[in-house]
């Protein structure tokens, strides 16, 4: 089995990434750490980036797994292939592998290459002579196969023969135009093997053993149509990092190694690297400057991530009852999502996961979960406020006497537009702290920003550590009032301490007042924590 990577090039040609040779070194060595076969670092002589990132590769890059690939195309029509300037740029690349791309659909060679059918199998052939005589592994992606061969069978197959005859190592079936669905793969493969049986004189099972696949996504079946040929006995198979490529892009690497590992039980990776997907994935992510697709089978950080009361239920016997697979396998962690359609179930086992046990206490177990129902109605959010849940369940299982660090009194804020156009916040808050009441004021570059800053300065004397805490994010959501109310307001603040960090959560009419509830709630967790610490 031979899992090739074309992050490097078809998925560096996905829209907004662009990476840089130093880029392109980290990604290769993470690509190489996940154990894949092959990696097509790009196209040397094309732009000047992959021409560097090939010369710089020769010394800096150390790989332990897999085969260094440079693409580029076939010779071109009427040109001596050892005077072709691609081709050149090609060899000094000094790679051990080249993929050739070549025309396999008649109607391209005819009108996009604008020569004749005979002389685009001449540059298939001599290209790929020609590398095999320098000592290279050769690959052939043969462009537009499934469309070419739904157009011109014999033709189309006879590109792939052309180069496998010519030294080739694979003929690459490529559904350039991405449209392809798993059941046409399946019948496509099938037929073409029996048709390069016969043109190479070999048997179906050496025929196929000679193809490669390379999807892309514009069916969203790229993982699928990818699995199946590899299924009908295609061995080599082309994806890039979480998909990445032209257009919706590519078929994405993590999710068809998993599936052929874990499903298939085909061992495609070198022990021990499946667990690397996480890491590799988000890394790479990373380096391009993407958002990790939090939805993304695998390694999506909600690939795991349970929501409904009925899942929990099952998962609190077994987890094996609701998961694909174990997440740990792939470097991944299941979550339970609290929400409103949180069951009894869901609480006890989120509870458990923050370490707040309610197993023997079915009357705080019920109380924790009709509050969250309670308060989700109303616009609470505890999915994404760890904290807030925590905190409420401790409040619940203590009937109301858990100590909280420090009451409130009382606060307020004012805003002073001045006559040179600064506009300052200022805020006073009064509270109780270890029976000592306490008044501050402080100011900030907005009301929130002041108010935090008034609690910190009246806690500072008991509390030091607030020092430490930092607020990491703040996030606002405007939502619709329900039953003739106007909208309300949910605030998130995450907030920071020492490599940890926790997420509140408050809603209420006011923007100040939601804001003071998250803050409220970020500093109590927070003192909380550091002091059971
Ligand atoms: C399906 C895929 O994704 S394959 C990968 C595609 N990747 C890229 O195109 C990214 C890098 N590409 C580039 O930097 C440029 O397109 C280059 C350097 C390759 C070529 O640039 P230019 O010489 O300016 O040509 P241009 O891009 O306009 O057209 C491509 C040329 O290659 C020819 N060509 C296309 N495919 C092939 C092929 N398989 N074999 C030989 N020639 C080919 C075309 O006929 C055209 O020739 P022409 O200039 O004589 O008309
Ligand atoms: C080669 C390639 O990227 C394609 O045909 O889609």
């Amino acid at each position: 089995m031979q899992v090739y990577d074309t992050t490097l090039r078809d998925g560096a040609q996905r829209e907004a990434i662009s990476y840089s040779v130093v880029d392109k070194l980290a990604v290769a060595r993470l690509l190489d750490e996940f154990g894949v076969g092959f990696i097509e670092g790009g196209w040397p002589g094309a732009m000047p980036k992959d021409t560097e990132f090939f010369r710089r590769a020769r010394t800096e890059l150390d790989l332990k797994h897999a085969v260094f690939v440079a693409f580029g195309s076939t010779r071109k029509a009427g040109v001596r292939v050892q005077d072709d300037p691609q081709v050149r740029a090609l060899l000094e690349a000094e790679t051990p592998a080249v993929t050739l791309v070549a025309k396999s659909d008649l109607r391209h060679v005819e009108r996009a290459l604008r020569t004749t059918a005979e002389e685009n199998l001449a540059m298939v052939r001599d290209t790929v002579a020609y590398f095999v005589s320098e000592g290279r592994r050769v690959f052939l992606d043969c462009e537009h196969f499934f469309d070419g061969y739904r157009f011109d069978p014999d033709y189309t197959a006879g590109v792939a023969a052309a180069a496998l005859e010519a030294g080739a190592e694979a003929a690459v079936m490529c559904d350039t135009n991405g449209g392809m669905l798993p059941s046409l793969i399946t019948r496509t493969v099938g037929e073409v093997r029996e048709r390069l049986a016969v043109a190479l004189g070999v048997t179906p099972e050496e025929a196929v053993a000679r193809l490669g696949i390379h999807c892309q996504n514009d069916t969203s079946c790229a993982v699928a149509n990818t699995v199946a040929a590899v299924e009908a006995g295609v061995p080599h198979f082309q994806c890039t990092a979480n998909g990445y490529g032209e257009r919706p892009g590519n078929a994405d690497l993590f999710a068809v190694v998993g599936n052929l590992q874990l499903k298939l039980g085909m061992p495609v990776l070198p022990d021990g690297c499946i667990e690397q997907m996480v890491r590799v994935s988000h890394s790479i992510a990373e380096i391009a400057n993407i958002a990790p697709d939090t939805h993304q089978a695998y390694v999506g950080s909600s690939a795991f991530a349970h929501k409904a009361g009925l899942h929990a239920s099952a998962i609190k016997v077994d987890p094996v009852l609701y998961n694909h697979i174990d997440p740990v396998v792939v470097g991944n962690d299941m979550r339970i999502l609290v929400t409103e359609m949180a069951g009894r179930a869901s609480i006890e086992l989120k509870a458990r996961e923050l370490g707040v046990d309610l197993a023997g206490h079915p009357e705080a177990l019920t109380r924790v979960t009709n509050r969250v129902k309670e308060l989700e109605a109303r616009g609470w959010s505890f999915e994404a406020a760890d904290a807030s849940f925590e905190l409420l369940a401790r409040a619940e299982l203590a009937e109301g006497a858990l100590p909280r660090p420090f009451a409130l009194e009382s606060y307020r804020v004012i805003v002073e537009h001045r006559e040179d156009g600064a506009v300052v916040s200022e805020a006073t808050v009064k509270v109780r702290v270890r029976g000592e009441r306490v008044i501050a004021t402080a100011e900030g570059n907005g009301p929130v920003n002041a108010l935090d800053e008034a609690l910190r300065v009246a806690l500072a004397r008991h509390y030091p550590e607030l020092a430490r805490f930092e607020l990491a994010d703040y996030k606002v959501r405007i939502l619709e009032g329900s039953h003739g109310t106007g909208a309300i307001t949910r605030v998130l603040v995450e907030t920071r301490s020492t490599g940890e960090d926790w997420t509140t959560v408050g809603v209420h009419e006011n923007v100040v007042e939601a804001s003071w509830q998250a803050l409220v709630d970020a500093l109590s967790y927070g003192i909380a924590h550091q002091v059971r610490v």
